[in-house]
C-alpha cells in the first residue's frame, strides 16, 4: 500500500497560539483515517494543513510524496469542508456543475458522474430545486457530492455526516468502503465515536496531541473498555495525569 498522506512532527498554530503539537500520521491507498476530537481540538486546523491552506509551523506534511502546500496536487484532493461553500440561489444541479466545471471536469465527464454523487447523498429527487430551499443536512450532503464528481484519488471531508440521518449515514459510509476498496485514500474528522468506529485506523486529538492512535479494534484491546468512546475517556484521563505530571 502506497502512503499517500504523511504529516510527521506537526507543530501548528495561530499567531502565537499553538492548536497541535507534534502530531504524526500516515494514510495509505485504500485505508480510511478518521480524526476524532471535541470541538476545538484542532481537527479541521489539521486537515487545512493537510490541504496546504496553512503552512506548518514545524514538521512537514507530504500528499503523493510532494511537500504541501502545493497547488497541483489539490486537483487530486476531493475536499469538502466544515463551512458549507454553496450558492443558494442555484440548484442542486447547477451546483453541482459549477464546482465541478471549477475543478476542470469536463461537461462529459460531468454528465455521468453527477447522477452517480448524487445518488450516494440521497440528493436524486432534489437535484432540480434551489438550494436555498434544502435544510441543513441536504447542503451536508451536496457538499459531500460537490467532493466526489471529480472522483480523485484523496477524499478529505471535514465532518461529512453532521446534520445526516443514521440510515444515510451508513449508507454513506457504505460509499466511501466501496471507495477505499477501489484504491481511493480517504481521511475525515467527526466528533461521533460510532463514526470513527468505521473507519480502518483512527488519531484521536484532545488539546491539540494526539492521545491515542491505531485501529479500533486494536484500540479497544490495548486500553481493555468495550467502546471507542471509552477509550478516548481513558485515554483524556491518561493526558491529563501525564500534563499534571509535566
Ligand atoms: N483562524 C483562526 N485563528 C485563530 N484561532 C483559530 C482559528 N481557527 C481555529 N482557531 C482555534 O484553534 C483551535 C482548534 O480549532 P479547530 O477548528 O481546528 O478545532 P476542531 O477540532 O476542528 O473543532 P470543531 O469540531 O468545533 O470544528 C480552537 O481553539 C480555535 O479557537
Amino acid at each position: 500500500m502506497t502512503q499517500t498522506i504523511k504529516v510527521h512532527g506537526l507543530r501548528q498554530g495561530y499567531g502565537k497560539t499553538i492548536v497541535l503539537q507534534d502530531i504524526n500520521l500516515t494514510v495509505a491507498s485504500g485505508e480510511i483515517l478518521a480524526l476524532i476530537g471535541p470541538s476545538g481540538s484542532g481537527k479541521t486546523t489539521l486537515v487545512s494543513t493537510i490541504m496546504g491552506m496553512l503552512r506548518p509551523k514545524v514538521g512537514d506534511v507530504t500528499v503523493l510524496g510532494q511537500a504541501m502546500p502545493n497547488r497541483q496536487l489539490l486537483a487530486k484532493i476531493g475536499f469538502m469542508a466544515q463551512t458549507d461553500a454553496l450558492y443558494n440561489a442555484l440548484t442542486g444541479r447547477e451546483n453541482l456543475n459549477f464546482f465541478g466545471a471549477m475543478q476542470g471536469v469536463s461537461k462529459q465527464t460531468l454528465a455521468q458522474s453527477i447522477p452517480a454523487a448524487a445518488k450516494v447523498v440521497d440528493l436524486t429527487e432534489d437535484l432540480d430545486r434551489n438550494i436555498g430551499g434544502y435544510s441543513g443536512g441536504m447542503k451536508r450532503r451536496l457538499s459531500l457530492a460537490i467532493a466526489l464528481i471529480s472522483d480523485p484519488a484523496i477524499l478529505i471531508l471535514d465532518e461529512p455526516t453532521v446534520g445526516i440521518d443514521p440510515v444515510l449515514r451508513q449508507k454513506i459510509w457504505l460509499e466511501l468502503h466501496k471507495m477505499a476498496a477501489a484504491g481511493k485514500t480517504i481521511l475525515l474528522t467527526t466528533h461521533v465515536m460510532e463514526d470513527a468506529e468505521q473507519a480502518d485506523s483512527i488519531l484521536m486529538i484532545r488539546k491539540g496531541e494526539a492521545i491515542a492512535q491505531g485501529r479500533p479494534k486494536q484500540l479497544i484491546s490495548d486500553y481493555q473498555v468495550d467502546s471507542i468512546e471509552a477509550v478516548f475517556l481513558k485515554a483524556g484521563r491518561q493526558q491529563d495525569a501525564h500534563t499534571r505530571n509535566r
